[in-house]
């Protein structure tokens, strides 16, 4: 386990995207547009997406990383925190239907 937060790496995009350092990726690629981060976004779950069926864990771990950090990086040009994200999901705790589906089994969700 590491004491890595996924905050941290949010406030380190949000750091560098202002730092205008051309030797910063996270600069670059919010430099593009929110249209071009998003294009990353796309090309990182596809390739998450892959590796998972191909049942390669190392890449799906690789991919799961840039998805993350693309996201963040997705949320930064468009101007969505992190924290309003992390509000979104807290408020859908405790929803009754999710709460509803989480209690009942997997196979009640199937079609017959
Ligand atoms: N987590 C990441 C991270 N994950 C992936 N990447 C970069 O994402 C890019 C994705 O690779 P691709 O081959 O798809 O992209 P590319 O061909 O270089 O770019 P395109 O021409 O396709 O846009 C690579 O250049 C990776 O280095 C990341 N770059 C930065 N970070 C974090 O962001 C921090 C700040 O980085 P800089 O902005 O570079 O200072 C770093 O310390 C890391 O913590």
């Amino acid at each position: 386990m590491t004491d890595f937060t996924l905050e941290e790496l949010a406030a380190t995009i949000g750091e560098r995207a202002a730092s205008g350092d051309d030797n910063s990726y996270t600069a670059r690629l919010v430099g593009k547009g929110v249209a071009k981060c998003a294009q990353k976004l796309g090309e990182e779950a596809v390739e998450a997406a892959i590796a998972a069926v191909s049942e390669d864990k190392e890449g799906l771990t690789k991919e799961a990383a840039d998805v993350l950090y693309h996201l963040l990086v997705l949320l930064h040009a468009a101007g969505v925190s992190f924290d309003e994200v992390k509000a979104e999901l807290a408020q859908r705790t405790g929803q009754s239907g999710l709460e509803e589906k989480r209690s009942r089994p997997a196979s009640a969700n199937w079609k017959s």
